[in-house]
């Protein structure tokens, strides 16, 4: 690094000079101040000589203004150090922007040109002021009376001392601090545009943990950043603050040794007004700033190692033997699809061995539940509002469906059907009352893990069908079960047209059918065997809508809930449940027909329109 700052400075010493020369100029008002307060108050009022008190204040007051003329010079000529510096960074990460072909890279690195330009012109800003100004000071001291000096040197130098001798650690705690924070930024900056891959795939928890640590690592880093910068507020306070309290202290003493009253005065004006400003910005910009400089400057100068040009891959993820629960699908959501599809368990594809009929997931559950009587599916008494001022939406909802059972929700449009699905499946939590499904309370793990909701828009990722297919099942699935559920909901066209189970899918080139098709055999994959279908097949044609609810409604050890939208959807289920606000009623196709006007309208808008009326 020093011989870069050689290098660069070396054809330039007229820069140089005229750097100097202005800031001669602006120190030249620290020294003329003190000094003139002094001879203003010791010749001028003291002596009973006002116009020459005056003079001397005059002369201070022209010292500023001569100083605010060398400031305003200095930054063009800091200016002209700098833009240099700035120019052949810029070219530098240019070149190995384009060499590279990142263009992401290169407007992150010219950013950080920039904030190398404005860290470097403040440091040579800061220490060149600090400079001239000690001097001035130092001088004007001296000149006023060398025993002023003698109080207030060697605090100042104890207190740069203090600085610089924690200047070191406080960049490296500084640099530290950057990185962690950077490193939270990065992980985040992966892990939020994937949240709902990441819920999707169940890795909350292993996401959660990654993020946890950096933000752990980021408060370590923090708070060993902030024990150093106590140094610095010491140094503050030996080097500027201390030489007042001195110059008060010894007044008596100074003052009976020949230093005259205006002297003192003009001491203090010295260390209050110009030592301990300028002692100020140095520490807070050459300890802040010098630090980003370091930081930014090892960046953009040291070719990148990669890490630092690319984003990084999720680094969340222990570098150990994946786990169970190691379950982040490859693929990534194409933007603007939804999903609230709740996953049971979920693992990365593997090979497809030998077929298995029926699935695993029906043994497991059917026998107990239909068994032990306990409803598939119950609310007792469940009200819902979406705000304490809001009109409920549901009032005092009784409902229960058994083990195997098939309802049909229907109502129009914005009655509170997806909300219904939504408190089943634990997105919502009822004000009143309860939902158990296979006897869970919800939300609870085994409640979630015992239902799988298709929204409208189903949720796809990038990567395999097969992955695709299998992401709620805990161990591989075998090809052949696979295939005949693809078989059973329709999938079996797009699985053909895709190269099988192994053809690789782009969620964005589906059609929206395509998608729902993917959506809905992976839940029939699904352990889960309460099926909530919230108008997952409106992008199907009619047959295919009734062959997918028809392979649902036969599932072994199914159970289905499905938002209708189609009366032949309706017709199907065994029970229906008209949702009419405070009158919801259910019952079957012919009982409602004869009991519920309003599920006469819908049936007569859905069989005379041909199209759906509801939802
Ligand atoms: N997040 C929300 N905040 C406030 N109100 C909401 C919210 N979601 C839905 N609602 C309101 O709750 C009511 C029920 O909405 P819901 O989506 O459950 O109806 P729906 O019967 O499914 O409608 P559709 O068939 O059109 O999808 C509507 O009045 C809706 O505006």
């Amino acid at each position: 690094m020093r011989n870069h700052v050689w290098r660069f400075l070396r054809p330039r010493p007229w820069v140089l000079v005229r750097l100097a020369a202005w800031s001669v100029l602006e120190a030249g008002q620290t020294f003329v101040l003190g000094y003139a307060l002094a001879q203003a108050l010791d010749a001028g009022f003291l002596a009973g000589d006002a116009a020459a008190g005056l003079w001397w204040l005059t002369a201070a007051g022209l010292a500023v203004g001569a100083g605010a003329y060398g400031t305003g010079r200095v930054y063009g000529v800091v200016a002209s150090l700098v833009e240099p510096v700035r120019d052949r960074l810029v070219v530098s990460v240019v070149a190995r922007g384009v060499r590279e072909a990142d263009a992401g890279a290169l407007s992150g690195l010219t950013q950080q040109v920039e904030i190398a330009r404005d860290a470097l012109a403040g440091l040579v800003m800061v220490s060149r002021s600090f400079l001239f100004t000690a001097a001035g000071a130092l001088i004007g001291l001296f000149s006023l009376a060398p025993l002023l000096l003698a109080v207030v040197l060697p605090p100042l130098l104890a207190g740069v001392a203090v600085f610089a001798a924690t200047l070191r650690p406080l960049a490296r705690r500084q640099e530290a601090f950057l990185a962690a924070d950077e490193a939270l930024a990065a992980e985040l900056g992966v892990v939020c545009p994937g949240l709902r891959d990441v819920t999707a795939a169940g890795a909350e928890a292993l996401v959660a943990a990654g993020v946890g640590e950096r933000t752990e690592a980021e408060l370590r880093a923090a708070q060993a950043l902030a024990r150093w910068s106590v140094a610095r507020v010491a140094a503050m306070a030996v080097g500027g603050q201390l030489p007042v309290v001195l110059l008060l202290a010894t007044a008596p003493w100074l003052l009976g040794r020949g230093v005259t009253p205006g002297g003192l005065l003009g001491a203090l004006a010295y260390v209050t007004q110009s030592l301990l400003p300028a002692l100020q910005n140095l520490v807070h910009g050459l300890g802040t700033g010098g630090a980003r400089l370091t930081v930014v400057l090892r960046r953009l100068i040291t070719p990148p190692a990669g890490e630092q040009l690319a984003a990084r891959p999720y680094a969340g993820a222990p570098p150990a033997a994946p786990s169970p629960d190691e379950r982040l699908p490859a693929g990534r959501a194409p933007a603007g699809q939804r999903s609230d599809e709740r996953l049971v368990a979920v693992r990365p594809p593997a090979a497809h061995p030998l077929p298995a009929e029926p699935p695993a997931w029906a043994a497991s559950h059917t026998p107990a539940s239909r068994c032990s009587g306990v409803p598939a599916l119950s609310l007792a008494a469940v009200s819902f509002a979406y705000g304490p001022a809001s009109e409920p939406v549901l009032d005092g909802l009784d409902l229960v469906v058994p083990p195997g059972g098939h309802l049909a929700v229907v109502g129009p449009s914005g009655i509170g059907k997806s909300t219904l699905t939504a408190l089943v499946a634990g997105l919502l939590r009822p004000g009143n009352g309860s939902v158990r499904v296979y006897g869970y309370a919800v939300p609870t793990p085994e409640a979630a893990a015992s239902r799988v909701l298709i929204p409208q828009e189903a949720y796809v990722h990038g990567g395999t069908l097969a992955e695709n297919l299998a992401l709620f099942r805990p161990a591989p699935v075998p090809e052949a079960e696979l295939l005949a559920a693809a078989e059973r909901v329709g999938l079996t066209a797009l699985l053909k047209a895709s190269g099988g189970p192994g053809g690789r899918v782009d969620p964005a080139a589906l059609s929206a059918g395509e998608r729902q098709l993917i959506a809905l055999t992976r839940a029939y994959l699904s352990p889960a065997p309460l099926a909530l279908l919230d108008e997952a097949t409106c992008h199907l044609d009619p047959e295919s809508e009734a062959r997918a609810e028809r392979a649902f409604a036969t599932r072994p050890g199914g159970t289905l809930v499905v938002v209708a939208h189609r009366i032949s959807s309706a017709r199907r289920a065994d029970r229906i449940l008209v949702m009419d606000g405070a009158r919801t009623v259910c019952g079957t196709h012919k009982e409602l027909l004869r009991t519920s006007a309003l599920y006469r309208d819908l049936a007569g808008g859905w069989t005379t329109r041909r199209a759906p009326l509801l939802g």
